[in-house]
Order: structure tokens, then C-alpha cells, then sequence
């Protein structure tokens, strides 16, 4: 291993992270060890939060993120809470303010233990998407899948929470739809010239929802925060929801998501450290710490 750094594996309520610390290098995490880390079974994630130093004066990190098939995201409200429990951790602080390639995201470690993340202000110009052709009214867009008469899925919200999110709305269990086979379909679809995520939504109650996420660069996973908070402000925005919805992720339990009269989308929920170890950012060999879990409690 040429230059280790250190990195922990964690998750937010199941989504797979690797949060790994480049604080005080100039490397990056490769397209390429981002792949060879997602295909092996211990390391395998679905993002790795990368931590930078800062850029911008007033921020404590600047934090890259990269999905499993080596692109790099502009949001990850799971990743996020994964750094801030991290970097609590490390530091004794509660409040840190990031920047990410969507801009800068502040977040905090509650009490009990918790992570609110402020994902900041949802988007839905069609622009913003972005979408390849102009929709006066993004609730519903023209896009379904399956047959042309009876399409299994239709007419989904899109938005951005500094990432692209298309909700498709089911009456059914989220569960019951072949999303591993029409996610990468629609993720690639032509309509969304830098790929969507792609999640199912049933509305349980004007509070609540169910989600199954198929997740761009990274394929279903056991939750996925940002997903969480675009499909509750398309619950709010079409009628469906309130503005404050407890979303539950395929993995269990629940995503809290308020979005504030401000505008801004506020979400929280757990984060958990797993294992340590160091990983060679160029190729993605890694090692792991001799430490017991219980030495960290
Ligand atoms: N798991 C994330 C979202 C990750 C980014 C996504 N795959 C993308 O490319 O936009 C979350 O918790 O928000």
C-alpha cells in the first residue's frame, strides 16, 4: 500500500458507506479503487464520503462523494450523517458546516445521538434536474414504463436535492415491483441527461411513506437519504403528504424529513460505525485495524 489512509466503514439505516479521511493530502479516491472497493464483499458500499480539506473559509471539510461504479455525486444525506458521527467522534463538535459539489450543507449531532442534515432547497425547474426537454409542471412528467396501455409504472415527481430524483407513486407494496429490472431503465433514460435515481413511493398516511430506491451509480440499496427527502417534498407538493413525513427505507426504520417553511429540507436519522481500517486511494487495496468493535464503545 502506497499512501493509506484512514477510513471507516459505517452505515446510515443500511445504506453502505465508506467514509475515508484525505484531510491533509492532495489525493483523491480513483474512479478506479472506488470500483475495486464496491466489488469486494467486506468493503462493499454504496458511497464513499471523502473527506477534504476545506476550501471555503468558514467550512470544516470539503466532502466528495462517490457512488459504487466510480461517478461522483452531489448529495448523500445518509453518507452525510455516516461524517458528521465520524467527525463528532474525533472532535467533541456537534455542528459542522460542509461543502459538496451542490454547495455547502450544514449538519448536526443531536443528543440522542440522531444527525439532522440541512439537504438544503429542493429544485424543480427542469432545468435544475436536470431533464432533457422543458416541463412546465414537474409533479408529474410524461415517462412510464411497461406496457403502453397498462404501464406498471407512470407519470413520476422529479426534483433535485442537489442530486436527480424521479418518485414514481404506487397504491401497491413497494416490494412487489421488479425495481432491479426497470431501475437501471429508467436511470438511463434519455430524459435525464445525467442519470436519475429512481424510487417507489407508497404513501401510508399524511406523515408517513414507504420507499424502495434504485440508487444512479450504485443499484438498489437499503436506503438512500436524499431519495427520502425528495420523495417526501413531491408528497407535500402534490397533495399526498404533509411537510413532515417519516419515510421508511427498505433496510428498516425511518428517515424523519421536515421540510421547512424556509424552504429547506431538514432530515434525520441514525448513523453506525461498523469497522475501521486504512485503503490506498489510487487502487483501493485496503486493510483493516486489529481493534475490536468494543474497544471504540
Ligand atoms: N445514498 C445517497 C445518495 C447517493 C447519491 C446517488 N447515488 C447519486 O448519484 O445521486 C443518499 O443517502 O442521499
Amino acid at each position: 500500500m502506497t499512501h493509506p489512509i484512514p477510513f471507516a466503514r459505517m452505515n446510515g439505516l443500511g445504506n453502505e458507506i465508506l467514509v475515508a479521511d484525505l484531510r491533509g493530502t492532495s489525493a483523491r479516491v480513483a474512479p478506479e479503487a472506488a470500483r475495486a472497493l464496491a466489488v469486494r464483499s467486506e468493503t462493499h458500499f454504496d458511497q464513499i464520503m471523502a473527506i477534504h480539506d476545506p476550501v471555503t473559509p468558514g467550512t470544516f471539510a470539503y466532502v466528495r462523494i462517490h457512488n459504487a461504479d466510480g461517478t461522483e455525486a452531489g448529495a448523500c444525506g445518509n453518507g452525510t450523517r455516516c461524517v458528521v458521527q465520524a467527525l463528532a467522534a474525533e472532535t467533541g463538535r456537534r455542528d459542522f458546516v460542509f461543502e459538496t459539489r451542490a454547495g455547502l450543507l450544514e449538519a448536526f449531532e443531536r443528543a440522542d445521538g440522531l444527525v439532522t442534515v440541512d439537504m438544503g432547497l429542493p429544485r424543480f425547474d427542469w432545468q435544475a434536474i436536470p431533464l432533457a426537454e422543458p416541463f412546465a409542471d414537474t409533479r408529474a412528467i410524461e415517462l412510464q414504463i411497461g406496457p403502453i396501455d397498462a404501464p406498471v409504472l407512470h407519470s413520476p415527481s422529479v426534483a433535485s436535492m442537489g442530486n436527480p430524483h424521479a418518485v414514481f407513486w404506487v397504491s401497491g407494496d413497494v416490494w412487489s415491483y421488479a425495481l432491479d429490472r426497470f431501475g437501471p431503465i429508467l436511470e438511463n433514460h434519455p430524459i435525464f441527461p445525467d442519470r436519475a435515481n429512481i424510487t417507489l413511493a407508497r404513501v401510508t398516511s399524511a406523515g408517513s411513506m414507504d420507499i424502495r430506491t434504485w440508487e444512479r451509480g450504485a443499484g438498489l440499496t437499503g436506503a438512500c437519504g436524499s431519495a427520502a427527502c425528495a420523495a417526501a417534498v413531491s408528497g407535500a407538493r402534490t397533495g399526498r403528504t404533509g411537510r413532515t413525513v417519516a419515510v421508511a427505507v427498505p433496510a428498516g426504520g425511518e428517515l424523519l424529513i421536515e421540510w421547512r417553511g424556509d424552504d429547506h429540507v431538514l432530515m434525520t436519522g441514525p448513523a453506525e460505525w461498523e469497522w475501521s481500517g486504512t485503503l490506498d486511494p489510487a487502487t483501493g487495496a485496503f486493510a483493516r485495524d486489529e481493534a475490536p468493535a468494543e474497544a471504540r464503545a
